[in-house]
């Protein structure tokens, strides 16, 4: 992990109607790094992801990504990241390989059936699946499809809505090393959860989200995971 910043938020405030949603949030990401926003139910996490993604504009502040502000250059910015919603939005219809062929070709990105395999492989999508229609597959494993799509797009930044939900304990293992060796490959990786236990294991830095404000920072020091009791008692003191 270096310092240089890929995703910052800056004075970042939302305010919906009389309602102040995002109040003055600060952080910055650095290249490589695994950040998570954690915060319990109607915190903002959503709507932190969103004005990321150019989905919602902030009222005050700026939400900046690889240097850009994503207000300003929302194009740009969809075309660099990749988004994994709580909810894969992948065909049901579709294999996983012909997923990926399908969003390759809308994203306008060529690649070989050999770069294809060799990413289902990497997600270690079992061999057998991988031409079988989406709807028969588990959660995790249209995401392991999701994520196979995103290293085939070689997006530098990548933004997780609630990664670990609904996965059983193997599927999160497998999950959190997953993110990790992209992160150790130098994608920098932005995830908001509620999962304190899940957040600890993976994240290089835990950022509590409590009524849209940023209330406490833990951070990993060297391969000792962030200390799950401590991130507990915080997220319950605020939640
Ligand atoms: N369009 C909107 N209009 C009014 N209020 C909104 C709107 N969008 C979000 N909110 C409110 O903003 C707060 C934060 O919502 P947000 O969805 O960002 O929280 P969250 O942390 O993602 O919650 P959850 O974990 O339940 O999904 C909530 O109180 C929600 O009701």
């Amino acid at each position: 992990m270096t310092s240089k910043s890929v995703i910052s938020a800056s004075e970042l405030s939302v305010r919906i109607g009389q309602r102040t949603i995002l109040d003055n949030l600060n952080f910055e990401v650095g290249n490589g790094e695994v950040f998570a926003l954690l915060g319990g139910n109607g915190a903002g996490k959503s709507t932190t992801l969103k004005t990321f993604l150019g989905l919602m504009k902030p009222s005050a502040g700026t939400a900046s990504v690889m240097g850009m502000s994503v207000a300003d250059n929302t194009n740009e910015v969809q075309k660099s990241v990749a988004y994994l919603p709580e909810s894969v939005t992948l065909y049901g219809h579709l294999s996983g390989y012909e997923n990926i062929r399908y969003f390759l070709s809308v994203a306008g990105v060529e690649k070989t059936d050999d770069a294809i395999h060799e990413a289902l492989k990497k997600v270690a999508l079992q061999e057998n699946a991988w031409h079988n229609t989406l709807s028969n597959y588990s959660k995790g494993m249209r995401q392991k499809t999701a994520i196979a799509l995103a290293i085939l797009r070689n997006a530098p930044v990548l933004f997780l809505d609630e990664p670990t939900s609904g996965l059983d304990p193997a599927a999160i293992d497998e999950f959190n090393s997953l993110v990790s060796e992209l992160a150790n490959n130098g994608a920098t990786i932005f995830m908001v959860t509620h999962d304190v236990y899940g957040a600890c294991q993976v994240a290089h830095r835990i950022v509590l989200l409590s009524n849209g404000k940023l209330t406490g920072s833990f951070e990993r020091s060297g391969d000792t995971p962030i200390d799950t009791e401590a991130v507990h008692a915080a997220f319950a003191g605020r939640n």
